[in-house]
Formats: structure tokens, sequence, C-alpha cells
């Protein structure tokens, strides 16, 4: 074994079917006095039920998060936390919701206490996100990396398969590329090996019944794992495509990172040998690791062709262009034509031979 340095990044986890009825005691432990509940507008009624728990200990509820942190809902949220003196911020939902709380954190350093409701994984990461004048721009900062993470697999039963499968791809797709990241350490190939496999058995068994609660611990578990491994290492190519496709062509984040990376682990296959075996050997191991994660897609009902989600023809090649600037670190050198082939590939939907 190499040498290597191993460094965690400081979070409190409670995990289980029902923690939610810890928030008390969670804010409590935190030190704070009055939480500024954060929500998409779809996830209302979940978060009225929070700051029923938080009762006279809840500063309001802003229940305006959208993908991607516009600026201006940033604002509008900061300048909402600092009229209600808010000295903490519960996050209710996805990566959008997280995402918000992280530009309040940014900012003003109002601890996070995150719920997350999707498998994104933001709630592990020190990395956040902002879209000013179209153009989305991420960092990373210590002060946005959620102080408590309180994982309730009940409150995920209502999230549809669709979106709970696009989004398990999603978590995998941190898990895969923190396989071949340099900077990666053996602690950390185990969880994402583990939460890889968490994922793909969690899959299926949601898309039989969406409100099986084992079934959705083990996605939320596995959601966890990779998140950290997100948090800890850099990402490649997988992650630079879909940020790009994201962030220039509009395309939806998670349905995105659902299609790319079959092709995205296809690409780099042979440069990263060891990190192909175990993402394999974690999804069943009797089929190679790009076609094994095509087909946990497919076989879910995920879409597997750009051209299904909004992509037009016209645009791959500009995609390519902007794929190859500002190159994140990956095993495989970037190669003009055959990231075109690549991105042709996804977008037609072909299964990676
Ligand atoms: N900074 C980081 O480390 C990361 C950031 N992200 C960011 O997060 C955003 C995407 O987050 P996602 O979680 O994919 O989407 P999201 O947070 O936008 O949620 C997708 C939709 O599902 C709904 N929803 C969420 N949980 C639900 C539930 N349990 N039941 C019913 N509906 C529910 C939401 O209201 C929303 O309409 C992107 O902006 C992405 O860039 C994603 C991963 C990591
Ligand atoms: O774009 C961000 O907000 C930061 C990271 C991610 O979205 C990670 C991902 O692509 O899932």
């Amino acid at each position: 074994m190499q040498a290597f340095i191993y460094a965690s990044n400081p979070a409190r986890v409670v995990f289980g079917a029902g923690s939610l009825q810890h928030l008390g005691r969670e804010i409590e432990a935190l030190g704070a006095r009055k939480a500024l509940v954060l929500c998409t507008p779809g996830q209302r009624p979940l978060s009225e039920r929070v700051a029923a728990l938080l009762a006279g200990r809840c500063a309001g509820v802003f229940d305006r998060a959208v993908m991607h942190v516009p600026i201006e809902t940033a604002r509008e949220a900061r300048e909402v936390a600092r009229r209600s003196g808010a000295d903490c911020a519960v996050a209710v939902g996805g990566g959008s919701t997280t995402g918000l709380g992280k530009a309040i954190a940014l900012e003003s350093g109002l601890p996070i206490l995150a719920i997350p409701t999707t498998y994104a994984g933001s709630e592990m990461t020190p990395i956040y996100g902002i879209t000013e004048a179209g153009l989305k721009k991420t960092g990373k900062d210590a002060r946005v990396l959620p102080r408590t993470v309180l994982y309730d697999p009940e409150l995920t039963t209502g999230l549809p398969v669709a979106v709970s499968v696009t989004s398990g791809l999603n978590a995998i797709a941190h898990a895969a590329e923190g396989l071949y990241a340099a900077d990666s350490n053996p602690i950390l190939d185990l969880m994402a090996q583990e939460g890889i496999a968490a994922i793909g058995r969690a899959l299926p068994a949601i898309k039989k019944k969406a409100d099986d609660v084992q079934a959705r611990s083990d996605a939320l578990y596995g959601a966890w794992l990779c998140g950290t491994v997100l948090g800890h290492v850099g990402m490649a190519l997988h992650h630079k495509l879909c940020h790009t496709l994201g962030g220039s062509f509009n395309l939806p984040h998670a349905e995105t990172h659902a299609i790319v990376l079959p092709h995205a682990l296809a690409y780099n296959a042979a440069a990263a040998p060891l990190a192909m075996q175990r993402i394999a050997r974690a999804l069943g191991g009797t089929q190679c690791a790009p076609q094994a994660v095509f087909d946990l897609a497919r076989d879910n009902g995920a879409p597997v062709a750009l051209k299904d989600i909004g992509m037009k023809a016209a645009d791959l090649d500009r995609a390519c262009e902007l794929a190859l600037q500002n190159q994140y670190p990956n095993p495989r050198p970037l190669e003009r034509a055959a990231l075109r082939q690549l991105l042709q590939d996804a977008f037609d939907g072909t299964r990676p031979a």
C-alpha cells in the first residue's frame, strides 16, 4: 500500500428512520437559539413539520430554494436570515436547498443543520455553487460544510422513483470518480465501494416499492458515503461534463449525471482498471463498470440519452469545446475526437461496448 494522508471533514451524523424526532436535541447541541428553515416550494409541507418541531426556536420558513442557487435567491435568503435573527439554518431537502444554506453560511458563517431528502450528497461537502448572470461558480469553504446532518429515510419515501434513480446515480458518480481520483486514499476507496453497493441494491428495490424504508435507508446511507467521497477528493471528466452540460445548456442536474456516467467511465476504463474493477464488483460483478452503470440506469427507468432531456445535436461540438477548457484532472488525457464521440454516444443513448 502506498503512503497516504487521511483528513476527514468534521460533521455530526444522526442516521435512522424517525431520526427527525431528534431535531430539538441536535439544535441544542449546536448551541443555536433560532433556526431559519429552508426548502424548495414543493417541500413546504415537510418544512412546516420541521418548523412545528422547532416551535419557539423557529425563525421562519424560506421556501424559495431552486437549483444552482441563483445569486438573487441567495441575497434574498441572506437578508431574511439576518432580519429574522436566526443563528442557524435548517436545510430540509435536496442539493438545491442545501446549496442555499451554503450560500447563507458562506457570507454569515451561520451553522447549517442539513436534513437531506435526495441522494445528491451536498450535505457532506464543503463545496458551494452560486449562479450569477447565467454562470455558475463553485468553490470550497469550510464554513459551508453542514455541522450536523440528520438522515431520516422516512422523509424520502415520497421522493418520486424517477428522481430517486437519477439522484442515486448522481451519488454513484461521486464515488466512481473518487475511485480514480489522484488524491484519494484507501479509506475513501472503502467508502466509495460501500456507497456504490448500497445504492446499487437500493434502486431496484425502490423501483419495486417506493416506500420500502429498508431500501430508502440503504440509498441514504449510500448517498452519505458517496457525498463524503465528493467532499474529500477532486472530481474528474464526468463531473466536468455534467457541469458543462448543466451550466451552459441548462440540462437537469441528476438526469445528466445518470446519462453521462457510463460513457465517462468507458472513456477512462483503460486508464483506471482498478477503479473499474471496484465499481463493477460493487454493482454485482457480472459486467464491466460502464455497462453495469448503464444497465442500472436503464433498467430502473432513468433516461439514457441526452437527446431525451433537452440537448440539441447542434450543440454537441460546442459542449466538446467547453469541456476541453479548464479541465479537471483525469486519469486519461482529454482527446478531442474521443471526447466528441463520448458526447455523441451519450446523446444517442448507446450502451457502452
Ligand atoms: N455542493 C455540492 O457538493 C453538491 C451540489 N449539488 C447541487 O444540488 C443541486 C441538485 O440537487 P438535487 O438533490 O439533485 O435536486 P433538488 O434539490 O433540486 O431536488 C429535486 C426536486 O425534488 C424535490 N424533492 C426533494 N426531496 C424530495 C422528497 N423527499 N420528496 C419529494 N420531493 C422531493 C425538490 O423539491 C425538487 O423539486 C444542483 O444545483 C447541484 O449542483 C449536488 C451535489 C453535490
Ligand atoms: O455544482 C455544485 O453546486 C457543486 C458540485 C456538484 O454539483 C457536484 C455534482 O455535480 O453533483
